[in-house]
C-alpha cells in the first residue's frame, strides 16, 4: 500500500506527523530549498526519539553535484541511523559520477535518488541509480513557487515512470507541492509513498509549522495500514471506493451525475490513410453516475473527482493511434467504470475537423453486476499494479 511521508523540521513536528497517522517520517529545513537539510544533530536525535515508531529519512541538502561533496553528505546522514537517505540529482554531467561513488554506501542504507519534475528529469537514468543499488526513486519538485507535481509530470507521463522504476526494482516516491486533490490522481498509479510538506501546514505555506489537523485530512485521503497497538483509522468507504475492499457505498443514498464537457484534445485518430501520422481535434463529453457515499460531502473522501476521468482520457489518447471513434469511447467508457462507485457512463466522442461540426459517437455503459473491479485488478497485481 501506498504510504505516507511527511516532512519535518525536527522532533517536535515529528510527533505531531506521527500522531496524525504519517508512515514515514522525514527530515527537510523546507527554509533551505526543495532539499534543505536540517542539521545532522537533529536528524540523528530525532531518529532516537521516533525510536522505531515509524520509518524515518533525511535529505542531505541542495548539494552542489560533486561526487566527493555528495559521497561525504550521505556517509553524515547515514550515521544518524535514519532508515532512508534522499539525495537530489540536478541535471548536471556528474549525476552518473555522484551515484556511482555511493554504491558502497547503498548496501548497508537504503538510498533514495530524488529526481525534479521541473527541472527537466532524465528518466534514462533510472537503470543508474539501480546499477549503483540504490533503494527507491522519488519525483520533487525544485521550484515551489511553479506549480505541483501534476504541472510538470501530468498523468499521462506517470506510467512511464513508474513501470520503469518497478522494473528495475526501484521503490516509488511521488511529490512536489502536492494537495488534497492530487492523491485520488495519484493513488491508481500505486506509488510506494506519496510525500508532503506544504499541505501538512498552516495555510498550505511549506515554511510554516505544520498542523496536526492538515496532516490527518491529507492520511486520511490515503488508505492505511493497519498498525499494531493503533486504533485504525481506516475509512472503509474510501477503502470500498478505491477497490481495496469489497463492499461498497450505502445505495439508500442514490447517485449523483459528475460529468467533464466540451474536452477536447489533439488526438491521433482515424481509419483512413490520411489521418494517420498526425492529430486532429477531438470533443469528449462524459458523465458518470456515482454511488453517494454521504449526505454530507466534505471533503475529496466523499467525492468521485472529474479529475480522474480527464486524466484517463489523457492516458488513454497518449497511447497512441486509434482506429474508432467507438473504439476510444469503449477505453474511456471502460476506464471510468475502473471506479467502484461508477454504476453508469456515457461517453461521447466527436472529431472536430472532419464535417461541418463535429461527428462521431455516443455510447452508454453500465457496470455489469459483480463484475470485479478493474481496481482490485491493478492493486492485486502489488508493485507492477499500474495504470499502463
Ligand atoms: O519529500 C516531500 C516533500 O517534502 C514535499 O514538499 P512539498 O509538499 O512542500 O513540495
Amino acid at each position: 500500500m501506498t504510504k505516507m511521508l511527511a516532512s519535518v523540521t525536527g522532533g517536535e513536528e515529528a510527533e505531531i506527523a506521527i500522531s496524525a497517522g504519517a508512515d514515514i517520517i522525514d527530515l527537510k529545513d523546507p527554509k533551505a530549498g526543495a532539499l534543505g537539510a536540517v542539521a545532522t544533530e537533529t536528524v540523528r536525535h530525532t531518529v532516537a526519539a521516533v525510536a522505531g515508531r515509524r520509518l524515518t529519512s533525511a535529505v542531505c541538502g541542495d548539494l552542489p553535484m560533486q561526487p566527493e561533496t555528495i559521497r561525504a553528505r550521505v556517509e553524515e546522514i547515514a550515521a544518524t541511523g535514519v532508515d532512508y537517505v534522499k539525495i537530489g540529482f540536478f541535471p548536471s554531467e556528474n549525476v552518473a559520477a555522484c551515484s556511482e561513488i555511493l554504491q558502497p554506501i547503498s548496501k548497508k542504507k537504503r538510498l533514495i535518488a530524488v529526481l525534479f519534475a521541473d527541472l527537466a528529469p532524465d528518466f534514462e537514468l533510472l537503470s543508474r541509480f539501480a546499477a549503483d543499488g540504490f533503494h527507491g526513486v522519488m519525483v520533487d519538485t525544485a521550484d515551489k513557487a511553479k506549480g505541483r507535481l501534476l504541472d510538470h509530470l501530468p498523468p499521462a507521463r506517470i506510467p512511464a515512470f513508474v513501470d520503469r522504476a518497478r522494473g528495475l526494482g526501484l521503490a516509488v516516491g511521488l511529490s512536489g507541492s502536492l494537495e488534497a486533490p492530487d492523491i485520488p490522481r495519484l493513488l491508481p498509479f500505486a506509488p510506494d509513498f506519496l510525500g508532503f510538506r506544504g499541505a501538512l501546514c498552516g495555510e498550505g505555506s511549506r515554511t510554516r509549522s505544520i498542523d496536526a489537523e492538515a496532516v490527518k485530512q491529507i492520511r486520511a485521503l490515503i488508505p492505511e495500514e493497519q498498525r499494531a497497538g493503533r486504533a485504525s483509522s481506516v475509512d472503509y468507504r474510501l477503502l470500498a471506493a478505491r477497490g481495496y475492499a469489497p463492499g461498497g457505498a450505502d445505495s439508500a443514498l442514490g447517485t449523483d451525475k459528475i460529468f467533464v464537457r466540451e474536452f477536447v484534445l489533439p488526438v491521433e485518430i482515424g481509419a483512413y490513410s490520411f489521418e494517420h501520422g498526425h492529430t486532429q481535434k477531438v470533443r469528449f463529453d462524459v458523465t458518470a453516475e456515482v454511488l453517494r457515499v454521504t449526505s454530507h460531502p466534505e471533503d475529496m473522501r466523499h467525492i468521485v473527482s472529474y479529475d480522474l476521468i480527464m486524466d484517463g482520457i489523457r492516458m488513454i489518447v497518449a497511447r497512441g493511434h486509434v482506429q474508432l471513434s467507438e473504439a476510444l469511447a469503449e477505453q474511456v467508457a471502460a476506464h471510468v467504470l475502473e471506479d467502484p462507485r461508477v454504476v453508469r457512463v456515457t461517453v461521447r466522442v466527436e472529431k472536430l475537423e472532419l464535417g461541418p461540426a463535429g461527428v462521431g459517437v455516443e455510447i452508454e455503459r453500465k457496470r455489469a453486476k459483480q463484475q470485479p473491479s478493474a481496481l482490485h485488478a491493478r492493486h492485486d497485481h502489488g508493485k507492477k499494479g499500474v495504470i499502463s
